[in-house]
């Protein structure tokens, strides 16, 4: 058993605004998309690294990725980040699972993806979050209509893992109905399948915008990796 990972790495950055793709920032001297690929090329259970990257950056990843040998493909994004991971889905090689991660999450742990993966072998679709830290409301513009229950909440980060024949179905299903979604699981979901939740940490942040790279820092800082 093993897993192929998707990375999708072709957005715009836009929240970050500087201008340029934030997965290519440099954290304490490596950029953040080699950090998010390290995880899966030190992972002995994933077998090959495909990314969804924008056309006019494919050949600055490429150079990016060229010490990573198990960066088997950089494959046009899409629109949308679901049409990005659907554009490679379309393109892989069959495997047992398919891990789908965030290439602006890159401090997610191998604790972490030792877990999911042990979970995907025997849940067909599996998530990962952390618990809701404060108050959520439903609002109507200025008004709060809504005041959720903290308890029935999860904080959904990435890797997400599936079963190679359910997320392209998912995928496929979506497109089909016009489903518009921020991530894979609901398209499974949307299918009535269950989806299986493990325990994130709270240091796999998604960077999104300026705040998260001093975040980053301390995280980096935190782990003894500053030079
Ligand atoms: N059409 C898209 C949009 C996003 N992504 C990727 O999906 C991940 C999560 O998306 P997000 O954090 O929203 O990144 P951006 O879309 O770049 O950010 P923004 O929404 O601020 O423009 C990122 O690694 C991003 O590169 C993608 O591959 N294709
Ligand atoms: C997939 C995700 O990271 C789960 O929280 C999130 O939905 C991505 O959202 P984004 O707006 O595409 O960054």
């Amino acid at each position: 058993m093993s897993y192929i990972a998707i990375i999708p790495a072709a957005g715009l950055g836009s929240r970050m605004g500087y201008g340029k793709n934030k997965v290519f920032i440099e954290l304490d001297g490596k950029s953040i998309i080699e950090r998010t690929v390290a995880l899966f090329e030190e992972d002995p259970n994933c077998t090959g690294i495909y990314l969804a990257v924008r056309e006019d950056e494919t050949a600055l990843m490429e150079e990016k990725l060229s010490a990573y040998p198990k960066v088997k493909g950089v494959f046009a994004g899409g629109r949308e980040r679901q049409d990005s991971i659907y554009n490679v889905l379309k393109k892989i090689p069959e495997s047992d699972h398919v891990f789908i991660h965030d290439g602006a999450r890159p401090f997610a742990s191998r604790k972490l993806l030792n877990e999911v993966y042990k979970a995907v072998i025997t849940h067909k679709a599996v998530i990962c979050g952390v618990k809701v830290k404060d108050t959520i409301k439903r609002v109507d513009g200025a008004t709060v209509t809504e005041t959720l229950e903290r308890e029935e909440l999860l904080i959904t980060h990435t890797p997400q893992a599936f079963d190679y024949r359910l997320i392209m179905k998912a995928h496929e299903n979506a497109r089909r109905e016009g489903l518009a979604v921020t991530d894979d699981s609901s398209m499974v979901e949307a299918l009535g399948e269950s989806v299986y939740i493990v325990e994130s940490d709270y240091n796999n942040i998604k960077i999104t915008t300026r705040e998260d790279l001093v975040i980053a820092e301390s995280i980096i800082a935190g782990r003894g990796e500053s030079k």
